[in-house]
């Protein structure tokens, strides 16, 4: 199982506000003292890297809740280093919450130079002439309830058409923690300070638009008070990445069969065979209807080939059952099935029946997917093995009746598809979700739907079928091979304009 570190933890809006609550209530840590430590963490973050910008007036636009009281802090912080302030206080300072409040009296008391303006309310604020050197985003944070209302529509507005850069406390008021959907209007950060967690939504739909880029400030919340979070960010800072054991018995260093390919499809058995190989492992055994076998002897000379059936054979069908089974029952193993099987009605009876006879741990790709999808929800998984399920989109799409058309519900239905099947799912797309059958998911903070592209597809699942085949677990497969995917994507940009072809990824 992957094991993401606190830093990586995805918080809800509400288990955001559990967490404070339980820090506050049972470990005595009160909520000043956690205001002051997100506060100045941003603030210090903030002299430190922009050292050199010349900053000498600050612009804070303040909620009456503690994301202001967030944002007093900050204030606070760099009056000191002699940047001027101008708040404004979008609910006015009556209501300020308690924390806030007191923030608002420390800042004032700081204030000796008289570098301190303030505002009762948006209205009360006219734009003067100033040039104000950032502008810092402390409307509303986990507390938002409901779409934008009154005066913060404008100010967001306003904000967003400044030049000048915004940095958001905490969340870009107005993206909604959960889902990463705009609540009526967003804040368009530069940059965002997640306070003790990253938010969820960060990584959903427009999330990554609205934060920039995302800087995490440790806050002293004991790790067990987070641990209900079932979502985690994954990237290659704690992914832990695949070790050959070299020098042993080819077998004993991994074994994956592959069933694929069909007339006109065998480019992708040959992609996802090359693409395994390229792992390390002991031995690939490509099992093909024998009419194909002339094709991969000349392409794929380094992998083991199997034909079934006769000459005439294109295509798999439940003639090939038998055979196939008995040559996958002779070594322990994996298999990947489905790139360029094809759709033939043979081939979807070969497969189910394939599937639901196999004990072996099995990736199920592109045409093995819509097979299966065939099936509605008539199919199980046999006890005993793994399955990886890495759908697209529109695959994804066939194996339920509900819409999974924004990221809130896609990472919804496969949290529950992959536990109710008790599978591990990739789903591709922006951002790529793993789902695991004990429930955790893991989000890219990249988009994965390149992936989705013919051939890559492919390329992808050679990869986690090799890292099954090397015996990690499902879970760290999936994102051995998506990691591995960006890494290559991303070198291959920087030499290249164009986009790289699915042999680039192998
Ligand atoms: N002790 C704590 O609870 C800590 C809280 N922290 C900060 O506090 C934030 C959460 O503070 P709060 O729970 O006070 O909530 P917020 O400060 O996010 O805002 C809550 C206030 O906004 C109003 N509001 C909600 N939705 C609105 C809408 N659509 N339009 C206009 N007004 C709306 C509510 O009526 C409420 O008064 C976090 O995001 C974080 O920045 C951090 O300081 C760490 C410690
Ligand atoms: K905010």
């Amino acid at each position: 199982m992957l094991q993401a570190p606190p830093s990586h933890y995805l918080l809800t809006a509400s288990l955001s506000q559990e967490v404070d609550h339980r820090t506050i209530e049972e470990v005595d840590i009160d909520g000043f003292t956690l205001m002051e430590v997100a506060g100045s963490s941003a603030a210090k973050k903030l002299l430190k890297d922009y050292k050199h910008a010349g900053w000498s007036h600050g612009l804070y636009l303040c909620g009456k809740g503690n994301n202001g009281g967030d944002t007093l802090v900050v204030a606070r912080y760099l009056l000191q280093h002699d940047i001027a302030a101008t708040i404004v206080f979008l609910s006015g300072t009556d209501d300020l919450s308690p924390d806030a409040q007191k923030n608002w009296e420390l800042l004032q008391q700081f204030d000796d130079q008289d570098q301190l303006q303030h505002h009762k309310s948006w209205e009360a604020f006219t734009e003067t002439d100033l040039e104000y050197s950032f502008i810092i985003d402390g409307m509303l944070g986990t507390g938002l309830d409901s779409d934008l209302r009154g005066s913060y529509t404008s100010a967001v507005q306003w904000a967003n058409e400044q030049s000048t850069s915004v940095f958001a406390m905490d969340i870009p008021t107005g993206l909604h923690a959960d889902t990463g959907q705009i609540m009526g209007e967003s804040i368009q950060a530069d940059r965002t300070f997640a306070f003790g967690g990253h938010k969820q939504g960060f990584y959903l739909e427009v999330g990554p638009a609205q934060t920039g880029d995302v800087t995490y400030c440790e806050l002293p919340f004991p790790n067990q008070f987070k641990s209900s979070s079932n979502t985690f960010l994954l990237d290659e800072s704690w992914v832990p990445r695949p070790t050959l054991q070299p020098g042993q018995h080819k077998y004993a260093s991994g074994v994956l069969y592959i069933i694929a390919g069909s007339e006109g499809l065998t480019g992708a058995a040959q992609l996802a065979a090359r693409s395994a190989w390229a792992e390390g492992l002991g031995a690939i055994i490509l099992i093909c209807p024998r009419g194909l076998l002339s094709i991969y002897e000349q392409t794929l000379p380094s992998i083991i080939k199997k034909p079934v059936g006769s000459k005439s054979d294109e295509h798999f069908t439940r003639q090939h059952l038998a055979n196939v089974l008995e040559i996958i029952g002779k070594k322990e193993g994996a298999v990947l099935i489905g790139p360029g099987l094809g759709r033939q009605e043979g081939t979807i009876q070969f497969t189910n029946e394939f599937l639901s006879q196999n004990t072996r741990d099995a990736i199920i790709d592109a045409d093995a997917l819509w097979a299966l999808a065939q099936q509605k929800d008539g199919w199980r998984k046999p006890d005993n093995t793994q399955w990886i399920l890495t759908p697209h989109p529109g695959e994804l799409g066939r194996f339920t009746d509900q819409a999974v058309a924004d990221d809130y519900n896609r990472l919804t239905f496969v949290r529950n598809f992959s536990s109710d099947k008790q599978i591990t799912v990739l789903s591709k797309g922006m951002p790529g979700i793993i789902g695991t059958s004990s429930g955790p998911c893991y989000l890219t903070n990249y988009n994965t739907r390149y992936f989705a592209r013919a051939g890559n597809g492919d390329v992808l699942a050679g990869k986690i079928a090799a890292y099954v085949a090397l015996g990690q677990e499902p879970d760290q497969s999936c994102a051995n091979a998506l990691l591995q995917g960006k890494q290559k994507l991303d070198s291959y940009l920087q030499d290249s304009s164009d986009l790289p072809e699915p042999k680039d990824f192998i």
